[in-house]
């Protein structure tokens, strides 16, 4: 197994800053089973990848650092703020992004959806539909304000869910397959849209082309860091093991 030794960023002071999100020791349990164990993961990385089979851990590693999953063993520490100690501080500093839009897209129209975000960050109504307005123009949606996110396709519900966390102005945006399921454009046009975002990146992925420009992949198998490095390295590690596992006819590993 490799780890990644972590440079410490300094901020103007000279003094180190804590790395934008760590994980040390996490170990989660559900259902009696244990999903991640002694996780730990030092980032301040702007683009990183988690890669992994079926089963093995990563979208409860992905609710784990968004704050949505409490860990049973080890510490979550997002911009600083650990989750369990100052959980508020530490949702400010991240959004989340599923896979199916519909678990995440609540209100009738876009602009109720985008705002919501807002009004829960503390922002007063003006405020909260100004910022929608303006994320809306800056993706050249604004006449989706007053869309019915129901009517909208899979494609629109994620650039809504995308623009809805985009919004709040996360210092870290989780990504869990957030590409799957779209057509080839809009594929193409959403990584585009997230290429281009300032805040760092963690995006879970089944496909290694999409996350090869990544700065760090993390490989995760059985709930365990299997490997931690640079793209390529860890990517061609990874597709040569899948590539060996998917030539056996044997399921019996997947799992679960
Ligand atoms: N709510 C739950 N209760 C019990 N077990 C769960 C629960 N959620 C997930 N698991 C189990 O935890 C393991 C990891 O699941 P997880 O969804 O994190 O994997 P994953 O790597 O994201 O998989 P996939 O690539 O298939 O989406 C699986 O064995 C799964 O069955």
């Amino acid at each position: 197994m490799q780890r990644k030794t972590a440079t410490t960023a300094r901020d103007v002071s000279g003094q180190a800053k804590p790395p934008l999100l760590e994980l040390a020791g996490v170990t989660v349990r559900l259902n009696g089973a244990e999903v991640l164990r002694d996780v730990s993961l030092r980032a301040s990385d702007r683009r990183i990848a988690i890669v992994g089979r079926n089963g093995s851990g990563k979208t409860t590693l992905a609710r784990v650092i968004a704050g949505l999953q409490p860990v049973d063993a080890g510490t979550a520490t997002i911009g600083g703020s650990d989750m369990a100690r100052d959980r508020k501080a530490a949702l400010r500093a991240v959004g989340i992004l599923f896979q199916n839009p519909d678990h995440q897209i609540i209100f009738p129209t876009v602009e109720e959806e985008i705002s919501f975000g807002l009004l829960q960050l503390g922002q007063g109504r003006d405020a909260a539909r100004e910022a929608t307005r303006e994320i809306l123009a800056r993706f050249g949606k604004s006449h989706w304000a007053e869309a019915a996110t129901h009517a909208l396709s899979q494609g629109q519900k994620q650039l809504v869910c995308l623009m809805s966390v985009l919004a709040m102005r996360p210092a870290l945006i989780v990504l869990d397959e957030p590409y799957s399921g779209l057509d080839i454009p809009t594929r193409m046009q959403l990584m585009r849209h997230v290429d281009g975002v300032d805040a760092t990146v963690v995006q879970i992925t089944h496909d290694p082309a999409s996350v090869r420009h990544y700065d760090r992949v993390v490989w995760i198998d059985e709930g365990r860091v299997r490997q931690d490095g640079p793209a390529a390295e860890v990517l061609a590690a990874f597709e040569q093991q899948m590539t060996a596992w998917g030539g056996a006819d044997d399921l019996s590993d997947l799992a679960g």
